[in-house]
């Protein structure tokens, strides 16, 4: 097996095993998900296949795509998120990882279409600013991934509720875009409950800015293999 061909069965076997994180921290019902990984230095992603129960999935049963998602390697339909997934590799080099979820309270506020407030400094640390709302786009083309790329191209957050839809996030890897969808989910929770209890106001700029900050470059042990730190 060539060295490029290993790489991307471990990118399978990683992809794969991410979506069991999806189903551990509620975020999914069903098979409402998806998680995908750029092969780095190839014009190439890995994602779930489309409607496969998550207990059936396996890294045999994830699928390889170019960048314009069309299958290079599997047995199955991609994912429905396929080309919106393939848009954002495309469009923001620096991204290694992609996942969508409904979570529920985050895909509430999308619902909404209502950005959550940085008002928690869980947001700062993670997000650097209010996660943002994008716009409502139909499943199945690349127009989901336009409001992504819109929406979070020079934006701290690497979270976007696309309106009316659910959760995308990315990150420098999978897992990264997978903690990003997990800790969307837990100040989405917070902040509506919050707002039970009446106005909730954002923190002030300078603070968010130097949460945001401190997360990145003090916070945990500063080696983003073992540290939660780092989009
Ligand atoms: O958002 C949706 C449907 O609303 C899809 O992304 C979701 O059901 C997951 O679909 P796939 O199983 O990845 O094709």
């Amino acid at each position: 097996m060539s060295t490029a061909e290993t790489a991307i069965d471990a990118l399978k076997a990683q992809v794969c095993a991410l979506h069991a994180e999806l189903i551990r921290w509620g975020l999914v019902a069903w098979t409402s998900g998806n998680v995908s990984a750029r092969v780095p230095g190839r014009e190439l992603m890995v994602i779930k296949p489309s409607g496969v129960p998550y207990e059936d999935l396996t890294p045999d049963t994830m699928i390889v795509t170019d960048l314009e998602g069309e299958v290079v390697d599997g047995h199955h339909q991609p994912s429905s998120d396929t080309a919106a997934h393939a848009y954002v590799y495309r469009n923001m080099p620096e991204v290694g990882g992609v996942v969508h979820t409904h979570s529920p309270y985050a895909t509430a506020w999308s619902a909404a279409g209502e950005p959550i407030p940085c008002a928690i400094t869980a947001m700062g640390d993670e997000f650097g600013d209010d996660i943002p709302v994008g716009p409502f786009a139909l499943i199945g083309d690349h127009s989901i991934g336009e409001g992504i790329v819109a929406t979070l191209k020079g934006h701290r957050s690497p979270a976007v509720l696309m309106r009316g839809h659910g959760v995308f996030t990315i990150g420098k890897d999978a897992k990264a875009a997978v903690k990003a969808a997990v800790m969307c989910e837990d100040v989405a929770r917070t902040v509506h409950l919050a707002r039970q209890l009446g106005p909730v106001p954002r923190l002030g700029q300078d603070d968010i800015d130097k949460l945001h900050d401190r997360y990145r470059n003090v916070y945990g042990q500063q080696d983003t293999t073992t540290t939660g730190a780092g989009a």
